[in-house]
């Protein structure tokens, strides 16, 4: 069987750009092969990563406004669509996450999560002429489940092992693990996955705070590795409840932006720092570095064998370094290591999630997410196949 071309786009809680990835994809489950032939990260106009960064902080908008920035995502995510294929051969379908404006995670079994994703699969379907996917949260979500994390089921069949443990650590705006056991029977439910708290949305905010908007991030984490982190601030930031909160659980800007790092920084004014904001840069990077640890050490059997790291977190040199040191022997890489681009992985996800999608394969994990059975995730829009 020929391999089929898909495209995975891609937006996060950084609102960086919509990240796409041209790939082929083959087999079905352990089987499954995916070979990247472009990815790139597709920027949004300024003005409209503004309009949804307020989104997400909680602007309050008229229907009318809604439906005008929904529209512009759409176009958007179609133009990301049309560029990735120039100068290849053209995909046959489209899996695209949209951008998540809202997220309220499950309280509890038996309680409805709600997840809001702009993008409409039908209008990017009909600018591009490529059947799309689109909506994937919404299925776990009715079968009871946090509607994330889904990638940690495309994470098993590209990075699985038969003979070790592996976290697949993605560290974007919020951070999130894969755990993998080794590959065994009744291995699916085994799998484990969820939000572990900030990546870098709070760093990112703090930059934008200290350089009055004129840097977005710490880039490879240099300004945060000029300073010290404060220890009793991280201690007293770890325990918020979220951290302590077992599996599945699944978080947002909702709880890990702006009004998060308002309070940090008022928490911050009872400490000494002799070199701010170095200091509280390295404080704040500091916190989600032991976050992550925390939650392995809480929440798994034991450490993995070894971390996978991915997201655009795993570029930062100065955090990969934090975290390297708080898990000792174990050692910590990129999913590059293994032939999956770190920064297209949840790019690539979206489109393995839409292949399944189209060939009737479920694509969540109710070991991670809490839902009740398998689904199969996201509306398909067009049939120009
Ligand atoms: N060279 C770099 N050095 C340090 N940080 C970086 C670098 N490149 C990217 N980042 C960080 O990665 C972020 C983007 O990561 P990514 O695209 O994985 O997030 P996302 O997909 O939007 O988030 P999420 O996974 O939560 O949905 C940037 O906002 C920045 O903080
Ligand atoms: C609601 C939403 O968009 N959640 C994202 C976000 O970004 C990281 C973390 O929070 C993750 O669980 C999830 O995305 C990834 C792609 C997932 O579903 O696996």
């Amino acid at each position: 069987m020929h391999p089929t071309r898909v495209i995975g786009l891609m937006s996060g809680t950084s609102v960086d750009g919509i990240d796409t990835a041209l790939v082929e994809i083959s087999g079905r489950d352990l089987d499954l092969k995916v070979e990247l032939i472009a990815g790139e990260t597709y920027p949004y106009p300024p003005q409209l990563r503004e309009q949804i960064l307020e989104l997400g902080a909680g602007a309050a908008v008229s229907m009318a406004e809604l439906a005008t920035i929904d529209d512009a995502i759409s176009r958007t995510f179609a133009e990301a669509a049309q560029f990735i294929q120039v100068g290849h051969q053209a995909a046959t379908l489209i899996g695209s996450h949209g951008q998540t404006v809202y997220h309220r995670p499950r309280q509890g079994a038996g309680e409805l999560g709600y997840s809001f994703q702009l993008g409409r699969g039908s209008l990017i379907a009909h600018l591009t002429g490529i059947t799309t996917v689109s909506n994937f949260r919404s299925a776990d979500i009715a079968a009871s489940g946090h509607g994330a994390p889904l990638v940690p089921r495309v994470d098993a069949y590209l990075l699985g092992d038969s003979r070790e443990e592996r976290c697949i650590q993605n560290i974007g705006g919020i951070s999130n693990v894969t755990y993998l056991p080794a590959v065994s029977d009744n291995w699916l439910s085994q799998i484990r996955g969820w939000d572990t708290g900030p990546g870098n949305s709070l760093l990112d905010l703090a930059v934008q705070h200290f350089t009055n908007g004129a840097k977005t991030y710490d880039e490879n984490g240099d300004w945060a590795a000029s300073g010290t982190p404060c220890y009793p601030l991280v201690e007293k930031w770890l325990s918020h409840e979220y951290f302590h909160l077992p599996p599945p659980k699944s978080t947002g800007r909702e709880l890990f932006g702006v009004a998060y790092l308002h309070q940090c920084l008022e928490d911050a004014q009872g400490y000494q720092f002799s070199t701010w904001p170095a200091d509280f840069l390295a404080t704040i990077t500091e916190l989600t570095a032991v976050s992550i640890v925390h939650n392995y050490d809480t929440f798994l059997p034991r450490r993995p064998h070894q971390v996978l790291l991915c997201g655009g977190g795993s570029r930062n040199i100065y955090l990969k370094r934090r975290l390297e040191l708080l898990l000792g022997k174990v050692p910590v890489s990129t999913t590059d290591k293994l032939g999956i681009s770190a920064s297209f992985k949840e790019a690539i996800a979206f489109a393995v999630l839409a292949y399944w999608r189209s060939i009737g394969i479920p694509g969540n994990l109710p070991s991670v997410t809490g839902a009740s059975q398998e689904v199969l995730l996201g509306e398909i829009h067009g049939n120009y196949c």
